[in-house]
């Protein structure tokens, strides 16, 4: 809908947010990233058929010009409701861009390198004292047609029987589709048998056991969760995550760190697992409020931690 707005609305309205293919420019923080080894523009260049930039917001001629007039105009301008949905159209399209495109570069990644880097990330984390410390943990089931970080050796790991003599073991939770509608519920479970293939052929768990006994939901848990393992199709080194589009992890960790607020617990941990070609340079990935940013990644090259929640749980380069 139109509505008559005071010129410096407008100027701001005018402001665009744009996905800049523009040349590079070299700074130190791009300096340091190379040093250590991410995913430089170049190579994003190289991978992507041309670089993803961060998403600025570029001052038009028209803000510009309005921006420069000494006397108040009135001019017919959009809603605040519509700027916000035109933004949000444009983050959801870039989204839409870089997911075919990083699905383009994991389908052409060589398979015994994807294995061994599966074979990395996973023993990684299974060296990790946040992960040995971790009692409850909330993990993906890896589907490997949508080449994802295999999670099956941390799977085994988790689910099997600690001696009687030794510390408890551990408690996960892994993800079941409710509905189309985005919305996910994390199920206990104590074997791998435990899961059958979903229409999307991911394996996930029925919400009642063999024996008929209704599942725990985490969400109903008396305790809380020390670790979340994320999926994703690309990350950045600001902690934004692509997801498959669904929006069911954003909308379920949303509400989990709602539930841990009410019930005073600390905050999960939340790390990705992510090949080394899925990360990309800060505040690359355009996001919406509702987008939960991880506190770590963990690729090939070892742990990125990203948040201050990260660093003070003791993941370190
Ligand atoms: N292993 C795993 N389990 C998960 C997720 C996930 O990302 N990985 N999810 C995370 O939300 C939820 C399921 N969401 C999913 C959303 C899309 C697709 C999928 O197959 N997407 C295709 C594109 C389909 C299309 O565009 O029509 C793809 O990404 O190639 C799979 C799971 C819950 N369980
Ligand atoms: N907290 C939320 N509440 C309601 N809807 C949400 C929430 N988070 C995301 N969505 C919706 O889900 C859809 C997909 O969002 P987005 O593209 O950010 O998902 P994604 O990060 O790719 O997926 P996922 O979170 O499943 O990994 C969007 O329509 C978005 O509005």
């Amino acid at each position: 809908m139109s509505e008559v707005a005071p010129v410096v609305p407008l100027a701001e309205a005018a402001l665009k947010v744009e996905m800049s293919q523009a040349a590079p420019r070299m700074h130190r923080t791009r300096r340091r990233r190379r040093r250590r080894g991410g995913t430089s523009e170049k190579q994003q260049q190289l991978r992507f058929g041309y670089r993803f930039k961060p998403i600025r917001l570029k001052k038009t001629p028209l803000a510009e010009k309005l921006s420069s007039c000494s006397q108040p105009t009135f001019i017919v301008a959009m809603s605040n409701n519509d700027q916000e949905a035109d933004n949000l159209e444009s983050v959801f399209k870039q989204k839409r861009i870089i997911r075919s495109n990083v699905r383009q570069t994991l389908k052409s990644m060589d398979p015994s390198l994807r294995s061994q880097e599966d074979d990395i990330i996973q023993s990684i984390v299974l060296e990790a004292p946040w992960f040995k410390s971790s009692k409850r943990l909330c993990a993906y089931i890896s589907c490997s047609a949508l080449r994802e970080v295999d999670t099956s050796k941390l799977l085994s790991q988790i689910l099997s029987p600690a001696p009687v003599s030794f510390r408890l073991q551990k408690k996960l939770y892994v993800p079941r589709v409710e509905d189309k509608n985005s919305n996910m519920r994390m199920f206990n479970i104590s074997r791998i048998d435990d899961l059958v293939a979903n229409s999307m052929n991911i394996l996930e768990p029925a919400s009642v056991d063999a024996d008929g006994n209704t599942r725990e939901d985490v969400m109903h848990a008396n305790d809380p969760v020390d670790l979340f393992i994320l999926p994703g199709l690309a990350f950045d080194r600001s902690g934004r995550r692509l997801g498959r589009g669904g929006g069911y992890y954003d909308t379920f960790l949303k509400n989990y760190k709602e539930l841990a607020k009410e019930k005073n617990w600390r905050l999960p941990l939340f790390v990705a697992l992510s090949y080394s070609v899925q990360i990309m340079d800060e505040e690359v990935i355009p996001v919406t409020p509702n987008d939960v940013l991880v506190d770590a990644l963990v690729s090939p090259t070892g742990v990125i931690p990203i948040t201050s929640a990260a660093l003070g749980r003791g993941l370190c380069y």
